[in-house]
């Protein structure tokens, strides 16, 4: 049986890290860094998440505000948003929860975020600077799973790292984290996708496997070499018959899996609450590096 890399658990080590410091920030007088979310429309998972991000900023001592609009709203409105955000010296930093509905062009969005304040660390310049191994936010979900590594003491070094997913914000940032000079990174990394045949012939070899794909229970035991490190990224919202009408389900499948892993993550309660985590550290990053606070 695997050890379970509790991220649910780690994430509140962190935020109470980072309790501490903002108590500390306070008692000097200064005003506490401040997050702003926003979001687009009213899908179920996405409200979920940004109302656990502000909860989240209550619990760490940060002030956060919260931007709705509605799913029609016009490109030309977010970027009015943005724009206002960027110039605001009492916000430090801001997210916009994607995905974003069609009429918006993503890109253009993200583009429009001042980089010193890109929590989320979207931006093509925070991207470019943390590919060159130079300071920057850090993607929050490759940010948590490098600290939950960090964490449990996984060795990364020399290892060979086998991502399932090329998204911009998990599986292309995280084929790069991994292979950085710096711990804990190291790692020989093969990113795969909807394109790569026999996923199998790549995660059979592997001694460190992250999904990140959407598919539930997609990765089973029978595809991992034993004592491999499984890391779940993946989150999809299972229809069924409980109380929620739903089920959080991984891309691994988490019960043959963990007979053959020596190590890891349960959805929920595992890569989830270190994202979150992670944009508080970036906050309070943001808030100390800030023009207006030197
Ligand atoms: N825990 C957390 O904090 C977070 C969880 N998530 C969850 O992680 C999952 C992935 O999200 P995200 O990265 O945004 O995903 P995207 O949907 O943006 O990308 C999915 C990636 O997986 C690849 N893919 C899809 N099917 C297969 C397959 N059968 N075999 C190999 N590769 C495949 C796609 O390939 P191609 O590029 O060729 O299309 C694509 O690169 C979702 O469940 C999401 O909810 C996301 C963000 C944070
Ligand atoms: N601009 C932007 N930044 C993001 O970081 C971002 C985004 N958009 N869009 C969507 C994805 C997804 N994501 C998650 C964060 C936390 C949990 C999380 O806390 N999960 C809990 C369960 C939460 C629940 O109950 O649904 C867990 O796994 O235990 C999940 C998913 C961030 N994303």
């Amino acid at each position: 049986m695997a050890k379970i890399l509790d991220g649910l658990k780690v994430s509140k080590e962190i935020k109470k890290e980072i309790r501490a410091d903002v108590d500390k920030i306070v008692a000097g007088k200064r005003r506490p860094p401040h997050l702003v979310a926003i979001l687009v429309g009213s899908n179920g998972a996405s409200m979920t998440y940004v109302n656990n991000k502000i909860k989240d900023c209550k619990e760490v001592g940060f002030k956060s505000s919260l931007i709705k609009f509605s799913s029609t709203v016009s490109e030309a409105e977010l970027l009015e948003t943005i724009s206002e955000l960027n110039k605001d010296k009492d916000v430090d930093g801001f997210i916009v929860q994607l995905p974003l509905p069609k009429q918006i062009d993503q890109e253009k969005i993200i583009m429009a975020i001042d980089p010193r304040k890109d929590v989320d660390g979207f931006h093509p310049e925070n991207f470019g600077k943390m590919a060159l191994e130079m300071d920057t936010f850090l993607p929050a979900t490759p940010f948590g799973i490098l600290t939950l590594l960090e964490r449990y003491q996984i060795d990364t070094k020399g290892k060979h790292c086998v991502i399932i997913g090329r998204s911009r914000i998990v599986g292309k940032p995280m084929s790069i984290l991994m292979g950085r000079k710096d711990f804990p990174g190291n790692s020989t990394v093969t990113l795969t996708h909807s394109y790569t045949p026999h996923i199998e012939d790549f995660t059979k070899n592997a001694d460190i496997v992250i999904t990140a794909l959407g598919d539930p229970n997609f990765l089973k035991g029978e595809m991992i070499k034993k004592g491999a490190v499984v890391i779940d990224v993946g989150i999809t919202r299972v229809e069924d018959n409980t109380e929620k009408g739903y089920t959080l389900t991984g891309d691994v499948d988490f019960e043959s899996c963990k007979e053959i892993a020596s190590a890891i993550t349960p959805v929920p309660g595992g890569v989830g609450p270190m994202t979150r985590a992670m944009l508080m550290k970036n906050t309070i990053l943001a808030y100390k590096t800030s023009v207006y606070n030197d």
